[in-house]
């Protein structure tokens, strides 16, 4: 048994994520040359991203964890956000580069980036994995992205289905059957 098996089909393969990693954090190591950023990684789903895209940044940079949750419940999409945890570090005057795993509606991260601005960072930019346009509900748009997807489902290298999958090394797409159908 595999996990394999449970894919419909791989949108990204390992080697695809790997050679795109390298380029953004190649783009990232000039843009930010004369800082020293402070890259936010959303849990829980960025933490593969951050974890390869960090290792591939020849500057220096300092690291700091946020978890939010985001009510799409209900009526209303207004994007309210919970914060679970909280940065330990403060932003204010500095760099700050947020690590995402995928943009969808925008409202995770419209949020992120309004709290960010309002306790005074000097910067606020975003390099997101993967960015998929037609599910946003917002104007947002990504500063870095690596690759644009289509209006599916998608889990693996950190995006998960009920938790499950996030430690898959490429994103795919599950096999109906898996959701109970
Ligand atoms: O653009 P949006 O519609 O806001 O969706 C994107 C966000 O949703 C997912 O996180 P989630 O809140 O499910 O938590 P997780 O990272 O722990 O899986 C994903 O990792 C992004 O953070
Ligand atoms: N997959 C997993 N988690 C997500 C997605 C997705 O396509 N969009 C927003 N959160
Ligand atoms: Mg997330």
């Amino acid at each position: 048994m595999s996990l394999i098996n449970d894919m419909e089909k791989i949108l990204i393969s390992r080697e695809e994520i790997q050679e795109k990693v390298q380029e953004l954090a190649g783009t990232l190591s000039e843009d930010y040359k004369e800082e020293f950023p402070l890259l936010v990684c959303v849990l829980k789903g960025a933490m593969p991203f951050m974890s390869d895209l960090v290792k591939e940044m020849d500057i220096h940079l300092e690291m700091d964890f946020m978890d939010v949750s985001t009510y799409h419940g209900g009526t209303s999409s207004t994007g309210e956000v919970k914060i679970e945890k909280d940065l330990n570090t403060s932003v204010e005057g500095r760099d700050i580069l947020i690590v995402e795993d995928i943009i969808d509606s925008g409202l995770t991260l419209g949020y992120l980036v309004d709290l960010l601005k309002y306790r005074k960072a000097k910067s606020v930019k975003i390099v997101t994995l993967l960015d998929k346009p037609t599910g946003r509900k917002n104007g947002l748009s990504a500063d870095y992205s690596g690759f644009v997807i289509p209006h599916e489902f998608v889990v693996g290298y950190g995006l998960d289905y009920e938790e499950k999958y996030r430690n898959l090394p490429y994103v795919g797409v599950l096999k109906p059957s898996v959701y109970g159908g």
